[in-house]
């Protein structure tokens, strides 16, 4: 069904559609699957900077020739609690499958284990990776940095990535605590949007190239982001260019703009994933504690507030029951990259 402002697929069209347009551009078949799922899920759960819109981003780093569309992760069991994947230049999604199950078996094993994923395009949300490590009853952190777009609080020049932290816990039936954010004000897919809506920003999510405010999304775009938080934005985002790049060998935020060198790709890095198994402190006893916890998911909607990933949760009940809707002229730009 479609009206004149979107159009309306059922998620088997959203990934055939996906599938289509990977092909064509030479992604071989087992990146195709592994990037389909994750922009799937993201329209599924009406995350709109990072659903089918991820599509133009990756065809266009696929066009610059940043990323392999090709090469096969190669998996190094570095020590009883740490595996590394080297993407070879790829996608992050593949790398990500083929490391997660070690990423499982270590946390279990030694209570707490860490993956890092090298070398690898990241153009996602981090929630999927993060659900997929909690559906095995573990805690879940996750950290990448991106690209140079970031001025730190009290400077003006770009020099964080939007720097997401996503983290999740197990929670008995099928919607663990997840959250998952940028650490700048806003993840630079939602300035996108609103560049390509014709929409200004709020004030707050970025400055001119002069550190003046501006509430125009290019103009932003080309100048600086802005931090969440103030100074606690700017540490956290320097956390995570700390651990998710020379921690593991990996690029900053800088370095990978400076890869991309004009380019306009997708960023190129790491990211660190850690997994905590709850037996591991508590052996016997995580059932119980884990339970009590729920104290305070209960504290926080109990006085209606909401819990992170509540909206994503109820756009997913809503797609799987009836679909996405995608804005026409997105959806337009989509088919025309199968030309
Ligand atoms: N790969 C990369 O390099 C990057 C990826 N990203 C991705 O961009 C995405 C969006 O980031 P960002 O713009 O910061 O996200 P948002 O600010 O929209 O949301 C951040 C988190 O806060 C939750 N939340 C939002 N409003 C409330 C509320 N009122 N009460 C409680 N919780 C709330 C969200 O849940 P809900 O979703 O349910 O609204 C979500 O978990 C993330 O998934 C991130 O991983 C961002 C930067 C870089
Ligand atoms: O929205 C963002 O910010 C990003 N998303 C995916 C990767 C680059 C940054």
């Amino acid at each position: 069904m479609t009206d004149t402002d979107t159009v309306t697929l059922t998620l088997d069209e959203v990934a055939a559609l996906s599938r289509a347009v990977l092909t064509r551009h030479g992604l071989a078949p087992d990146h195709v699957e592994a990037v389909t799922e994750t922009i799937v899920a993201g329209e599924r759960d009406e995350c709109a900077a990072h659903g089918v819109y991820r599509l133009l981003v990756c065809i266009n780093t696929l066009k610059t020739g940043k990323v392999s569309p090709d090469a096969q992760p190669v998996v190094d069991d570095v020590a009883p609690a740490l595996v590394r994947v080297d993407a070879g230049g790829a996608f992050a999604q593949l790398a990500f499958k083929r490391g997660v199950p070690h990423l499982i078996t270590k946390a279990k094993a030694s209570g707490i284990a860490a993956l890092a994923l090298n070398n690898c395009v990241h153009f996602a949300a981090l929630w999927p990776e993060i659900e997929t490590v909690v559906a095995e009853g573990l805690v879940a952190l996750a950290v990448t940095p991106s690209h140079a777009w970031v001025a730190p609080a009290g400077g003006r020049k770009p020099l964080f990535g939007t720097n997401p932290i996503a983290f999740g816990w197990p929670r008995p039936g099928p919607f663990p605590y997840v959250f998952d954010f940028a650490t700048s004000a806003v993840a630079r897919g939602e300035i996108e949007l609103h560049r390509r809506a014709g929409k200004p920003i709020p004030e707050g999510w970025g400055v001119d190239g002069d550190g003046q405010p501006t509430t125009d999304a290019a103009t932003a775009l080309a100048g600086a982001m802005l931090t969440f938080g103030g100074h606690k934005g700017s540490a956290l985002s320097t956390m995570v260019e700390l651990i998710a790049g020379p921690l593991i060998g990996d690029m900053t935020s800088a370095e990978s703009l400076a890869f991309d060198d004009g380019a306009g790709s997708s960023p190129y890095g790491g990211e660190l994933i850690v997994a905590i198994d709850p037996a591991g402190f508590l052996g016997a006893a995580a059932a119980d504690h884990i339970a009590r916890a729920e104290a305070v998911f209960d504290g926080i909607t109990g006085q209606g507030a909401r819990l992170p990933s509540q909206r994503r949760y109820e756009g997913r009940v809503r797609s799987l029951a009836s679909g996405v809707h995608i804005p026409r002229a997105l959806y337009d730009d989509i088919r025309a990259l199968l030309d």
